[in-house]
């Protein structure tokens, strides 16, 4: 450990200090370390340095104040090679990073984001949502693939104008390369690929992740040239027309765009946009039907949902749909926790989960209680602790998408139905399945209409 380096327990040859790893899933021993060596700590990865860093102050710290020194990325990892260092998520800090974020950033903002269209886009992929509920009535049914699929049609529309029913095999099978890629890039193999460069060419488990990847791309490719084929310069249709157009007129004035960037571009935007929003749907309904006090009676007119008019606002009219409204709610209930690398000569681990259940910042850090988002009138606050979409220049990029989504499914299927979790499914298991994002183990559940819809 070199001098002035941050505290860590004693580091072994060869293998640093992975053996104090749980290395299929590492947060609870980032806790323990926390206990024993404060806010930031170091580890080595193998040979490799990385910091962790812990809690909301010191996060916040890193990711706002000293926001250029921590917004890069690592480009030497199991991740960097499988994207083959393009797209935007991984991109370090720099021009091509700069100009993709602000170009979808735009785009997106062009295509209706935080606008009546986005919503009404969301609101008819709800329908598709709402057919396969119905048909699981008196039995039950496995979310995962709807919630996966729902999540993945709402983006793919914005990118490429494509919706793909939930049992559409080609949908499916990208749908699980990208699963599976979430768990590959954190896994143990990832660690084994990251620390040991003399083993990257042997035929190890992380070789499904570069071969998910080419299935993907391939997926992205065949869209690419469809849409090169069919479009109208200047007229575009959806988020892969705009960047088309945008290499017409960019032209060869040496920017960072270029067909191959478009490709891993949109698996990145396709990606970050399905897993992310799905797992937490998933969670949210894990939750609710164990804490069914938390669904709430059947809302009347008027009647405040849950008793809490933040959580989403009646429609006016007869057909009472749910409105969208940046006013006053924010999506309640809800815990995704994300563990992020950033680089500054040495690796930095972002512990979210640390500042996602942070003793101190919340009222009931560890339990599912809507109670942590009220104040002592029962108003909504956000405590300041609640980022989930991290914050600073690589803030989550998609965040009001992925609001607005959440937001319309949860108040829509909440409305309709009451979720129940099955009387044979035994005691449920919290403990999610570790990766870039985290999953609740498979379940199944039970939907009742509600009487009074
Ligand atoms: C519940 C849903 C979501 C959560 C919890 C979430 C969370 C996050 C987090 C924590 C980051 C990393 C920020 C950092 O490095 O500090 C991130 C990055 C990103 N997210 Fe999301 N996200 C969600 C949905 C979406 C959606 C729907 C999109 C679709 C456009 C999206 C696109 C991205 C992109 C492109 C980045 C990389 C940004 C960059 O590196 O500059 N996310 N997200």
């Amino acid at each position: 450990r070199p001098k002035n380096f941050p505290p860590g327990p004693p580091i072994l040859p060869v293998v640093g200090n992975l053996l104090e790893l749980n290395l299929e899933n590492p947060l609870k021993d980032f806790e323990r370390l926390r206990t024993t060596y404060g806010d930031v700590y170091s580890l080595f990865i193998g040979r490799k340095a990385a910091v962790v860093i812990n809690g909301l102050e010191t996060v916040k710290e890193a990711i706002m104040t000293k926001a250029a020194d921590f917004a890069g990325r690592p480009q030497d990892l199991l991740v960097n090679d499988v994207t083959q260092r393009k797209g935007v998520i991984l991109a370090d800090y720099g021009s091509s990073w700069r100009e993709h974020r602000r170009f979808a950033l735009m785009t997106l903002r062009n295509f209706g984001l935080g606008k009546k269209s986005m919503e009404n886009r969301i609101l008819d992929e709800i329908q598709y949502t709402i057919k396969t509920l119905e048909k699981s009535i008196g039995s039950t049914l496995c979310p995962r693939v709807m919630f996966h699929n729902a999540a993945s049609n709402i983006i793919c529309q914005v990118l490429f104008g494509a919706r793909y029913e939930y049992d559409d095999q080609r949908i499916k099978v990208i749908v699980q390369c990208f699963t599976e890629n979430a768990k590959i890039a954190n896994g143990p193999w990832a660690m084994v690929y990251d620390s040991i460069p003399g083993v990257r060419h042997l035929p190890l488990p992380f070789g499904k992740a570069f071969e998910n990847y080419k299935t993907c791309q391939d997926f992205a490719f065949r869209l690419v040239n469809e849409h090169k084929k069919t479009r109208v310069p200047n007229e575009p249709r959806d988020f892969l027309d705009c960047y088309l157009d945008e290499l017409e007129k960019r032209g060869d004035d040496g920017s960072s765009f270029s067909e191959e960037q478009l490709t891993n571009y949109i698996l990145d935007l396709h990606f970050a946009g399905t897993d992310t929003t799905s797992n937490t749907l998933l969670t949210a309904f894990l939750y609710l039907m164990n804490y069914p006090h938390v669904q709430g009676p059947p809302p009347q007119d008027n009647q405040r949902f849950m008793g809490h008019s933040h959580l989403y606002r009646v429609g006016p009219g007869r057909v009472r749909k749910p409105v969208f409204t940046t006013e006053k709610h924010e999506c309640g209930p809800f815990i995704p926790l994300f563990l992020l690398f950033r680089l500054q000569g040495t690796m930095i681990i972002q512990n979210m989960a640390s500042v996602l259940r942070e003793e101190g910042q919340w009222k009931f850090p560890h339990e599912f209680n809507p109670e942590n988002f009220l104040n002592e009138e029962g108003e909504f606050v956000k405590p300041e602790a609640f980022m989930p979409f991290s914050a600073g220049p690589r803030v989550c990029l998609g965040e009001s998408l992925a609001r607005m989504e959440l937001f319309l499914i949860l108040v829509t299927l909440l409305r309709k139905y009451k979720f129940i979790w099955p009387e044979d499914a035994g005691e449920p298991d919290y403990t999610p399945v570790y990766g870039v994002t985290l999953t609740p183990k498979a379940y199944r559940m039970k939907v009742q209409p509600r009487t009074s819809n």
